[in-house]
């Protein structure tokens, strides 16, 4: 979602909080109703869940069935966040680590009913904790004739639409066969079956996004006599890609210098010469995000108006599922009702709870979600934030403090701090990675819509870490709107894209 993320300072307005099932309506708006506790079918607290919980009060979505409960005191924040859960599933009378994979299907948006939630649930104390749809049905209230295992909400509009890119090209791989793909997410009724492996979709969609560098290149070396002009012309190009001239000609002084020694005479070999230049060059910033911490796994996600932080974090979340973390969000932009609308529908679509609050303080939602990912055992909490310039210092002073606050609820965290970047911000990118790495210390990067840029060389110059700019890893690369567009980063793979290479 894009659009500029004016967001006000924050103001701590009591604010009534919500519980929603991702089973609701689609499109259902979390309805503010008055503070309330809905215990969500899933856990009894544990001693650990009642004294992480510093929220007032909640309400359940759609909250026909909620209880009330006293408003309980929170320490940071006056206003209680709302609890999106992630699926009508059963209670699980059990405690927090009980999470299970989504069970089949399970958004819903046909039947409201929701949740065989709260009513025969007793208001607790601790209304942060809840559990994802855990395998054993509750003996809860469940009356309803709830969930039909429900197709997801919409289709992949983008995946589509690569696919269709694609076929025309040569697949070089064998094609398997629609895999089966053992996914902890509903499989989507619509997802098209691959016609072509995977990776190499994503690696056509990252050329193709990066196809005026990688054309203008690779045309450079058809038929080519190696020399000067071929330097000249390829420093000219990666200039271009914004690799920025630091590293452009850091690069091509590599590159005459193997040539020469090699004596190469071939310009196609040059052009595999460049590719592992490159790759050496973009090296450093490869990073694996390690999922094998003691959980749960604090993320920050930030970045400036419509980078793709929120389409970034609903593709983190499968991916994180898939890999066995169960995954808790929190929808940090408490102004602006289409962004939470927005990852709770991410939420949906992954059958993950999302924790929000209309209005009120970031910070009392980021510390919301960890006490509670800390109580429900998750694996990943990924907060995320609203859009904000660099230059809007009440808005980076806010980052901060949320920051700050989400250490007192986890003194370890956050453990990870991440910026995503629109590809196509080009030169630019590299203040963006400046300033909020001097604000909130980054630990890494997400680099978006490298399917559709030709801006794809400012890896280069993050890489080359000059002007005060930290060389930041970067964790994954967005290639596409899709779930599945997210990739990590390989900066051999990236290299190859980058000078249009088939593999
Ligand atoms: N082509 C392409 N589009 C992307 C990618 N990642 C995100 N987008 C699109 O970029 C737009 C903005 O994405 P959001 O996730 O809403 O961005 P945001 O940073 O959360 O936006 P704000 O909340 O307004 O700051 C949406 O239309 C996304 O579908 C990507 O890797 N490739």
């Amino acid at each position: 979602m894009s659009g500029g993320v004016a967001a006000p300072s924050p103001v701590a307005t009591p604010a009534p909080a919500v519980v929603v099932s991702p089973n609701a309506p689609a499109g259902a708006t979390p309805q503010a109703q008055s503070p309330v506790i809905a215990t969500p079918p899933f856990a009894t607290p544990t001693p650990a869940a009642s004294s992480a919980a510093p929220s007032a009060a909640q309400t359940t979505f759609p909250a026909s069935s909620a209880a009330t409960a006293t408003p309980v005191q929170a320490p940071i924040s006056p206003a209680p966040s709302a609890i999106i859960a992630p699926v009508a599933a059963p209670a699980a009378p059990v405690a927090p680590a009980a999470y299970a994979p989504p069970a089949p299907a399970p958004v819903v948006d046909t039947a409201p009913a929701v949740a065989p939630v709260s009513p025969a649930i007793p208001p607790v104390s601790a209304p942060a904790v809840f559990a994802a749809p855990p395998a054993a049905p509750a003996p809860v209230a469940a009356p309803t004739p709830v969930l039909a295992p429900a197709p997801a909400p919409a289709p992949e509009p983008a995946k589509s639409s690569w696919l269709s890119r694609f076929v025309p090209s040569a697949a070089p791989a064998p094609v398997p066969a629609p895999a089966p793909t053992p996914s902890a997410e509903p499989a989507t009724a619509s997802e098209p079956a691959a016609a072509e492996s995977p990776k190499a979709s994503w690696m056509t969609r990252l050329r193709n996004g990066l196809s005026k560098t990688g054309q203008s290149i690779t045309t450079l070396f058809i038929g080519v006599k190696v020399d000067e002009n071929l330097f000249d012309e390829l420093e000219t190009a990666l200039i271009m890609s914004d690799a920025g001239v630091e590293a452009a000609t850091s690069l091509l002084t590599a590159l005459r210098a193997r040539v020469k020694k090699e004596r190469i005479e071939d310009g196609e070999r040059v052009k595999v010469v460049l590719r592992e230049l490159i790759a050496a060059h973009l090296k450093p910033l490869e990073r694996t995000f390690d999922l094998s911490r003691s959980t749960p796994v604090v993320t920050m996600i930030t970045g400036v108006n419509g980078a793709g932080k929120t389409t970034s974090i609903g593709k983190l979340a499968r991916h994180f599922q898939q890999n066995g973390k169960p995954v808790l969000l929190a929808a940090g932009d408490t102004f602006r009702a289409a962004a939470r609308e927005q990852l709770v529908e991410w939420g949906r679509r992954n059958n993950v709870t999302v924790i929000a609050q209309d209005g009120g303080d970031p910070a009392a939602v980021a510390f919301d979600a960890v006490q509670s990912g800390r109580a429900r055992n998750m694996g990943v909490v990924m907060v995320d934030t609203a859009g904000r310039l660099p230059t809007q210092t009440h808005l980076m002073e806010e980052l901060k403090k949320i920051r700050r606050v989400i250490a007192k609820a986890d003194n370890t965290a956050p453990h990870e701090v991440l910026l995503v970047i629109d590809g196509n911000t080009g030169q630019n990118a590299l203040q963006q990675i400046k300033a909020f790495d001097d604000a909130i210390g980054l630990t890494g990067l997400i680099v978006t819509k490298l399917d559709g840029t030709a801006k794809g060389g400012i890896l280069a110059a993050v890489a080359a870490g000059r002007n005060g700019v930290r060389p930041v890893p970067v964790y994954w690369i967005g290639v596409g709107e899709g779930i599945d567009d997210l990739q990590p980063f390989v900066a051999d793979e990236f290299a190859g894209a980058l000078l249009g290479m088939t593999s």
